[in-house]
């Protein structure tokens, strides 16, 4: 579904991503792991076109889609979510949802301030795709609550209808456990695979290894900007070179190559 090809971005002197190749493929949960510093964030921000890459491609769907602005990568169907939850507590649940699906339409801001046509017609379909959206994440009931009424849990849903009211295929969630309690994770982990069940492919950065590791299909592992490794759960925990990273970048080390004991342990952060 979206491949990349010697993928990489310098700042300064500094190469955060370094001639990765790797693909994701439709229908799959493929988690993107490493090190803190490793490049992993800026990693998405290069797919979602946040970042302009100093050398490489990025093709999705078969497109090249690599130096497209942000609002065309979401308008070919990949969105995300972000580390820090960015939605607007001030307004509703469904306001929320409502600005995410606005990318996808054609009313732009000058639309809206001018109230045009377009725009009413539209305001009509984002508030369908809103509604759509938060049924998707269970959100429904709580559509007319401010958002900032909910509870971390029920705001980290809000930050995904957000990206789900653009009716992405690619949807990418910059670490969706950060900040939750073990129950809520397992609750966040139930969503993303109901989200697949449905026809999404999803990527997320993740250094709850718990969630990794019950949850993705694939596992790309990232250290000092380049790709390290990439498999199965079974196979990265057991690759010398991630253990070795791992190993190499925490005091509480080891926890890849024992899948049992990384239950509820974090492999970062540490
Ligand atoms: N906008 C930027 N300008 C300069 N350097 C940056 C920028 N963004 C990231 N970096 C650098 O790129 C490297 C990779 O950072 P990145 O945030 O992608 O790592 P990460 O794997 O997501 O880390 P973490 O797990 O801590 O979130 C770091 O050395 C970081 O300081």
């Amino acid at each position: 579904m979206l491949e990349v090809e010697g993928l990489g971005i310098r700042f300064g002197g500094n190469h955060a991503v370094q001639n990765v190749t790797a693909n994701i493929k439709p229908g799959k949960i493929t988690a993107i792991i490493g090190p803190n510093g490793a490049g992993k964030s800026t990693f998405f921000n290069l797919i979602s076109g946040f970042y302009q890459p100093t050398t490489g491609r990025i093709r999705f769907q078969g497109q090249d889609i690599t130096r497209l602005p942000t609002h065309d990568v979401v308008a070919r169907g990949i969105a995300r979510t972000f580390q820090t939850t960015t939605i607007y507590k001030e307004l509703t649940v469904l306001e929320n949802a409502m600005i995410g699906h606005r990318v996808r339409t054609r009313a732009g801001l000058w639309d809206a301030l001018l109230k045009t046509g377009r725009e009413k017609r539209d305001g009509g379909g984002s508030r369908d795709g809103g509604m759509a959206a938060l049924e998707r994440v269970g959100l429904a009931p709580q559509a007319n609550l401010l958002a900032g009424a909910l509870t971390q849990e029920g705001q980290k849903r809000v930050g995904i209808a957000m990206a789900l009211s653009s009716d992405p295929k690619l949807l990418l969630l910059d670490e969706p456990a950060a900040g939750m309690n073990p129950e809520e994770t397992v609750n966040l982990m139930a969503l993303i695979r109901e989200l697949v069940v449905g026809g999404l492919t999803v990527a997320l950065v993740e250094h709850k290894m718990s969630l990794v590791m019950g949850l993705a299909d694939e596992i790309l592992v990232m250290h000092h900007g380049q790709k390290i490794a990439e498999g199965t759960p079974a196979q990265v925990s057991r690759d010398p070179a991630v253990i070795e990273a791992y190993l190499g970048s925490h005091a509480h080390g080891g926890q890849m190559g024992e899948a049992g004991a990384s239950e509820n342990a974090e492999a970062s952060h540490a």
